[in-house]
């Protein structure tokens, strides 16, 4: 059904540039044609998708078991089997992830927002010390509050560099060393979409397993915190004290998307310089268009040495999910997260197949140059693009 409606949406295109065959760019002798695209269709389907997989497949229902179980070892492999490319593993990674959401719809119809998972995003500069201050959160809400804990990682720079800037998990060492977390590293390998897809399921894993809080958290680098924001229902930025003075550290971008900020390393030298930070970041923050309604994020100071700071910033997460929970906008919320993360994979897995393109990735370098070089419009080197993509 659906490639019978891509080839009449590609019919209608190949129409479409029939007429339109004189754009093609001056500095392009002649449009060189790829595979037609019904060969196209049937090599991606066979290396993507298997629909022989069935929900009584023998190891799905083993993995769904042992995550029912609370097995920690079942979630990572759960994890692992919907980040795998191979298209048999993907499909057992589908089949498990729809009846998980089968069991957490009726989960949710039973004890309504008590069966859902809290999603925390954690971000930061780096060296502002997310490691230790989850670490720390980790600890409060197993210990003090009897929840089970998932921490996640989303680092863009493994994407593309197969290491990690968050590093291994030796520094969340008593953490990962408590039954009631769970701590999984970034996917090293894909882009950033594909690092952000693997999390957006490994969440639904979570709360499958019957993790009570999620703790999502990046590198305070870029595009991920964007990515990130639409996965979490609270977004906390961490502060460095040593930036203070400037308000440097943090774009004004990042720090609009923050429901709550907190200043680190507030103990011996720095304190000072912590109290400098939280007033420059209050008086930062009356500026700002809050994005949750009735809800003024607030700036408040934390140092690992004293964990009750840290029980504080737990407190105030639980007062804005109270708030959120209690107004509609936490449903209102992932609703639309949901729908986003759908668009997102689709135009992530478009330009992964598109950019992988034997042709399309021989063409680029030269056609990047023309375009920087005032050769030819950005606008008619994407039209060659997709030309040669299509052959047509
Ligand atoms: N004094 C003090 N030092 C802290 C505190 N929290 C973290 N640190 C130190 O700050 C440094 C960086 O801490 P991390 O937790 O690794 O910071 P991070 O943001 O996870 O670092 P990246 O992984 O590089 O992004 C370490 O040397 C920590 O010991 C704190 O509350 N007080």
């Amino acid at each position: 059904m659906a490639v019978a409606s891509t080839r009449c949406l590609l019919g209608t295109l190949q129409r479409t540039y029939a007429t339109t065959q004189h754009y093609i760019p001056l500095s392009v002798k002649s449009v060189e044609k790829s595979r037609p695209i019904e060969t196209l269709l049937d090599d991606y389907k066979k290396v993507h998708f298997d629909d022989t997989i069935t929900a009584d497949d023998q190891a799905v229902q083993h993995l769904k078991q042992e995550l029912f179980r609370g097995s920690r070892s079942a979630l990572a492999s759960a994890i692992t089997l919907v980040e795998s490319r191979n298209p048999q593993k993907r499909a057992r990674g589908n089949v498990l992830l729809q009846e998980l959401l089968a069991a957490e719809r009726k989960k949710h119809a039973e004890k309504g927002q008590d069966a859902m998972i809290y999603r925390i995003a954690i971000s930061g500069s780096p060296g502002v010390g997310k490691s230790s201050f989850i670490e720390t959160l980790g600890t409060e809400l197993i210990e003090k509050r009897n929840k089970k804990v998932a921490i996640l990682t989303v680092d863009p720079t493994s994407a593309s560099t197969g290491g990690s800037l968050l590093g291994d998990l030796t520094r969340m060492q008593e953490l990962s060393k408590n039954p009631r977390a769970f701590i999984r590293q970034s996917p090293t390998s894909g882009s950033l979409g594909g690092v952000t897809r693997g999390t957006h399921e490994a969440i639904i894993l979570c709360e499958g397993a019957g993790y009570d809080v999620v703790i999502i958290e990046t590198v305070g680098v870029g595009q991920s915190e964007y990515a990130v924001a639409e996965m979490c229902d609270l977004f906390c930025l961490l502060l460095s004290p040593a930036h203070g003075d400037e308000l440097q550290g943090v774009k004004r971008g990042i720090m609009e998307l923050a429901d709550l900020l907190v200043v680190t390393k507030d103990d011996g030298d720095l304190e000072t310089k912590a109290k400098i930070t939280q007033a420059e970041y209050i008086s930062a923050l009356k500026f700002m268009r809050p994005r949750i309604r009735n809800w003024k994020p607030r700036v408040l100071r934390s140092s690992i040495m004293k964990p009750e700071s840290v029980s504080k910033v737990c407190d105030e997460m639980y007062d804005f999910w109270e708030h959120i929970s209690s107004n509609g906008t936490l449903m209102e919320k992932r609703k639309s997260q949901l729908t986003k993360w759908m668009w997102s994979h689709v135009r992530d897995e478009i330009m992964n197949v598109f950019s992988k393109h034997p042709r399309i990735a021989s063409l680029t370098a030269t056609l990047e140059q023309e375009v920087q070089s005032g050769k030819i419009t950005p606008g008619l080197a994407a039209e060659k693009l997709i030309r040669v993509f299509f052959g047509i």
